[in-house]
Protein backbone atom coordinates (compact mmCIF):
# COMPACT_ATOMS: atom_id res chain seq x y z
CA UNK A 1 0.00 0.00 0.00
CA UNK A 2 1.44 3.21 -1.29
CA UNK A 3 1.71 6.05 1.79
CA UNK A 4 0.51 9.50 1.01
CA UNK A 5 4.34 10.25 0.98
CA UNK A 6 5.17 7.53 -1.89
CA UNK A 7 2.33 8.93 -3.81
CA UNK A 8 3.81 12.54 -3.27
CA UNK A 9 7.27 11.27 -4.60
CA UNK A 10 5.63 9.35 -7.31
CA UNK A 11 3.93 12.46 -8.80
CA UNK A 12 7.90 14.44 -8.25
CA UNK A 13 9.27 11.82 -10.45
CA UNK A 14 7.11 10.92 -13.08
CA UNK A 15 6.62 14.87 -13.81
CA UNK A 16 10.13 15.61 -14.20
CA UNK A 17 10.24 12.57 -16.27
CA UNK A 18 7.51 14.14 -18.63
CA UNK A 19 9.02 17.60 -18.29
CA UNK A 20 12.71 16.26 -19.03
CA UNK A 21 11.49 14.48 -22.25
CA UNK A 22 9.49 17.54 -23.31
CA UNK A 23 5.82 16.30 -22.69
CA UNK A 24 5.33 19.15 -21.26
CA UNK A 25 6.99 22.96 -21.02
CA UNK A 26 7.12 26.36 -18.95
CA UNK A 27 4.01 25.95 -16.10
CA UNK A 28 1.60 24.04 -18.75
CA UNK A 29 0.32 21.07 -17.42
CA UNK A 30 -0.74 19.18 -14.36
CA UNK A 31 -0.97 15.89 -12.54
CA UNK A 32 -2.88 14.41 -9.30
CA UNK A 33 -3.43 10.95 -7.74
CA UNK A 34 -6.51 9.92 -5.76
CA UNK A 35 -6.37 9.59 -2.11
CA UNK A 36 -8.91 7.59 0.02
CA UNK A 37 -9.77 11.01 1.53
CA UNK A 38 -9.49 13.53 -1.58
CA UNK A 39 -6.54 14.14 -3.59
CA UNK A 40 -2.98 15.28 -4.56
CA UNK A 41 -2.35 17.73 -7.37
CA UNK A 42 0.25 19.85 -9.15
CA UNK A 43 -0.24 23.39 -7.34
CA UNK A 44 -1.20 26.15 -10.01
CA UNK A 45 1.71 27.34 -11.89
CA UNK A 46 4.39 25.30 -10.82
CA UNK A 47 6.57 23.69 -13.36
CA UNK A 48 6.18 19.88 -13.58
CA UNK A 49 10.48 19.92 -13.50
CA UNK A 50 10.68 21.08 -10.16
CA UNK A 51 8.36 19.99 -8.06
CA UNK A 52 8.54 19.82 -4.14
CA UNK A 53 6.74 17.00 -2.56
CA UNK A 54 5.59 18.81 0.87
CA UNK A 55 4.10 21.80 -1.43
CA UNK A 56 2.16 19.28 -3.71
CA UNK A 57 -1.62 20.36 -2.47
CA UNK A 58 -3.71 17.94 -0.57
CA UNK A 59 -7.25 18.85 -1.49
CA UNK A 60 -10.00 16.72 0.76
CA UNK A 61 -13.36 14.98 -0.72
CA UNK A 62 -15.48 17.82 -1.04
CA UNK A 63 -12.50 20.10 -2.48
CA UNK A 64 -11.47 21.76 0.48
CA UNK A 65 -7.56 22.99 0.26
CA UNK A 66 -5.87 20.61 3.27
CA UNK A 67 -2.39 21.27 2.73
CA UNK A 68 0.30 22.51 0.41
CA UNK A 69 0.44 25.34 -2.16
CA UNK A 70 -2.77 26.95 -3.49
CA UNK A 71 -3.88 23.75 -6.11
CA UNK A 72 -4.28 23.91 -10.34
CA UNK A 73 -6.69 26.16 -11.66
CA UNK A 74 -7.48 22.73 -13.60
CA UNK A 75 -8.55 20.66 -10.55
CA UNK A 76 -11.98 20.84 -11.77
CA UNK A 77 -10.64 18.31 -14.59
CA UNK A 78 -9.44 16.14 -12.51
CA UNK A 79 -12.75 15.62 -9.94
CA UNK A 80 -14.86 15.44 -13.04
CA UNK A 81 -13.03 12.46 -13.67
CA UNK A 82 -12.35 11.54 -10.04
CA UNK A 83 -15.91 11.32 -9.18
CA UNK A 84 -17.34 9.55 -12.59
CA UNK A 85 -14.72 6.85 -13.18
CA UNK A 86 -14.49 4.62 -9.86
CA UNK A 87 -11.60 3.13 -11.38
CA UNK A 88 -9.36 6.22 -12.08
CA UNK A 89 -6.60 6.26 -9.73
CA UNK A 90 -4.63 8.98 -11.43
CA UNK A 91 -5.37 12.54 -13.87
CA UNK A 92 -2.70 13.90 -16.10
CA UNK A 93 -3.31 17.03 -17.97
CA UNK A 94 -0.53 18.29 -20.53
CA UNK A 95 -0.14 20.61 -23.76
CA UNK A 96 1.93 18.31 -25.24
CA UNK A 97 2.66 19.31 -28.79
CA UNK A 98 1.32 16.98 -30.91
CA UNK A 99 -1.87 16.27 -29.34
CA UNK A 100 -2.30 19.93 -28.95
CA UNK A 101 -1.23 20.35 -32.66
CA UNK A 102 -4.08 17.63 -33.36
CA UNK A 103 -6.32 19.60 -30.69
CA UNK A 104 -6.83 22.66 -33.33
CA UNK A 105 -7.57 20.71 -36.56
CA UNK A 106 -11.25 21.37 -37.53
CA UNK A 107 -11.60 18.25 -39.35
CA UNK A 108 -10.82 15.49 -36.37
CA UNK A 109 -13.95 13.16 -35.34
CA UNK A 110 -15.08 14.69 -32.28
CA UNK A 111 -15.75 11.34 -30.99
CA UNK A 112 -12.71 9.56 -32.04
CA UNK A 113 -10.07 11.61 -32.15
CA UNK A 114 -7.14 9.48 -31.84
CA UNK A 115 -7.92 6.83 -34.15
CA UNK A 116 -6.66 3.14 -33.82
CA UNK A 117 -3.71 3.57 -35.85
CA UNK A 118 -1.51 1.18 -33.71
CA UNK A 119 -2.14 -1.69 -30.78
CA UNK A 120 -1.08 0.36 -28.08
CA UNK A 121 -3.10 3.38 -28.22
CA UNK A 122 -5.93 0.99 -28.12
CA UNK A 123 -4.08 -0.91 -25.27
CA UNK A 124 -3.23 2.35 -23.00
CA UNK A 125 -5.96 4.88 -23.85
CA UNK A 126 -8.71 3.54 -25.86
CA UNK A 127 -11.30 6.05 -27.63
CA UNK A 128 -10.69 9.88 -27.07
CA UNK A 129 -13.08 12.24 -27.26
CA UNK A 130 -12.82 15.84 -28.67
CA UNK A 131 -14.18 18.10 -26.30
CA UNK A 132 -14.71 22.08 -27.05
CA UNK A 133 -12.92 24.61 -26.29
CA UNK A 134 -13.12 26.66 -23.28
CA UNK A 135 -10.54 29.31 -21.49
CA UNK A 136 -8.22 27.15 -18.85
CA UNK A 137 -9.44 27.41 -15.47
CA UNK A 138 -13.30 27.62 -17.09
CA UNK A 139 -15.47 24.66 -14.48
CA UNK A 140 -17.18 24.32 -17.92
CA UNK A 141 -14.96 21.84 -19.47
CA UNK A 142 -15.03 19.48 -15.98
CA UNK A 143 -18.69 20.19 -16.68
CA UNK A 144 -18.42 18.08 -20.30
CA UNK A 145 -15.86 15.25 -18.37
CA UNK A 146 -18.95 14.80 -16.02
CA UNK A 147 -21.61 14.87 -19.37
CA UNK A 148 -19.20 11.88 -20.63
CA UNK A 149 -20.08 9.49 -17.16
CA UNK A 150 -16.98 8.25 -16.93
CA UNK A 151 -17.10 6.40 -20.63
CA UNK A 152 -14.27 7.68 -21.83
CA UNK A 153 -10.35 7.15 -19.97
CA UNK A 154 -9.42 10.25 -22.29
CA UNK A 155 -10.87 13.24 -23.63
CA UNK A 156 -8.40 16.34 -25.67
CA UNK A 157 -9.50 19.68 -24.71
CA UNK A 158 -9.83 21.96 -28.18
CA UNK A 159 -7.07 24.31 -28.90
CA UNK A 160 -5.66 23.27 -25.66
CA UNK A 161 -4.84 19.56 -24.53
CA UNK A 162 -5.03 16.30 -23.80
CA UNK A 163 -6.27 15.16 -20.17
CA UNK A 164 -5.54 11.39 -19.41
CA UNK A 165 -6.65 9.12 -16.70
CA UNK A 166 -5.24 5.74 -15.10
CA UNK A 167 -5.20 3.30 -12.77
CA UNK A 168 -2.68 4.88 -10.99
CA UNK A 169 -0.15 7.56 -12.12
CA UNK A 170 1.79 5.04 -14.03
CA UNK A 171 -0.42 4.22 -16.01
CA UNK A 172 -1.70 7.36 -16.61
CA UNK A 173 1.62 8.55 -17.50
CA UNK A 174 1.82 6.17 -19.82
CA UNK A 175 -1.40 6.38 -21.46
CA UNK A 176 -0.42 10.52 -22.03
CA UNK A 177 2.30 9.24 -23.61
CA UNK A 178 0.97 7.15 -25.99
CA UNK A 179 -1.87 9.40 -27.09
CA UNK A 180 0.93 12.23 -27.46
CA UNK A 181 2.80 9.93 -29.80
CA UNK A 182 0.03 8.73 -32.02
CA UNK A 183 -0.69 12.00 -32.60
CA UNK A 184 2.27 12.48 -33.81
CA UNK A 185 2.27 9.68 -35.99
CA UNK A 186 -1.38 10.93 -37.29
CA UNK A 187 0.46 14.30 -37.91
CA UNK A 188 3.43 12.50 -39.99
CA UNK A 189 1.06 10.21 -41.95
CA UNK A 190 -1.63 13.13 -42.27
CA UNK A 191 -1.30 12.98 -46.12
CA UNK A 192 -0.65 9.78 -46.98
CA UNK A 193 -3.46 6.91 -47.58
CA UNK A 194 -2.69 5.03 -43.85
CA UNK A 195 -4.40 1.98 -43.12
CA UNK A 196 -6.24 1.52 -39.30
CA UNK A 197 -6.68 -1.21 -37.40
CA UNK A 198 -9.86 -3.32 -38.42
CA UNK A 199 -12.88 -2.96 -35.70
CA UNK A 200 -12.43 -6.56 -35.54
CA UNK A 201 -8.36 -6.45 -34.35
CA UNK A 202 -9.73 -3.29 -31.74
CA UNK A 203 -11.87 -5.80 -30.34
CA UNK A 204 -8.89 -8.60 -30.50
CA UNK A 205 -6.83 -6.33 -28.28
CA UNK A 206 -9.70 -5.50 -25.99
CA UNK A 207 -10.79 -9.18 -25.23
CA UNK A 208 -7.01 -10.24 -24.85
CA UNK A 209 -5.69 -7.45 -22.98
CA UNK A 210 -8.61 -5.87 -21.65
CA UNK A 211 -7.54 -2.84 -23.16
CA UNK A 212 -8.11 0.60 -21.86
CA UNK A 213 -11.57 1.23 -24.08
CA UNK A 214 -14.97 3.30 -23.03
CA UNK A 215 -16.19 1.93 -19.98
CA UNK A 216 -12.41 0.61 -18.26
CA UNK A 217 -9.65 1.87 -17.19
O1 LIG B 1 -2.26 23.56 -17.94
C1 LIG B 1 -2.59 24.50 -17.24
C2 LIG B 1 -3.78 25.31 -17.56
O2 LIG B 1 -4.58 24.66 -18.49
C3 LIG B 1 -1.76 24.87 -16.06
O3 LIG B 1 -2.58 25.40 -15.05
P1 LIG B 1 -2.11 25.32 -13.54
O4 LIG B 1 -0.72 25.95 -13.49
O5 LIG B 1 -3.11 26.10 -12.75
O6 LIG B 1 -2.05 23.86 -13.16
ZN1 LIG C 1 -3.73 23.28 -19.72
Amino acid sequence: MMTEADLREGIVRLSKSLFDRGFSVGSAGNVSVRLADGLLITPTNSCLGFLEAARITKLDREGRHVAGDPPSKEVFLHRAFYDTRPQAGAVVHLHSTYATALSCLTDIDPDDCIPPLTPYVVMRVGTVKLLPYFRPGDARSGDLIRALKGAFAAVLLANHGPVVTGTDLGAAVYAAEELEETAKLLLLLRSCPTRRLTPAQVDELRTVFGAATPGSA
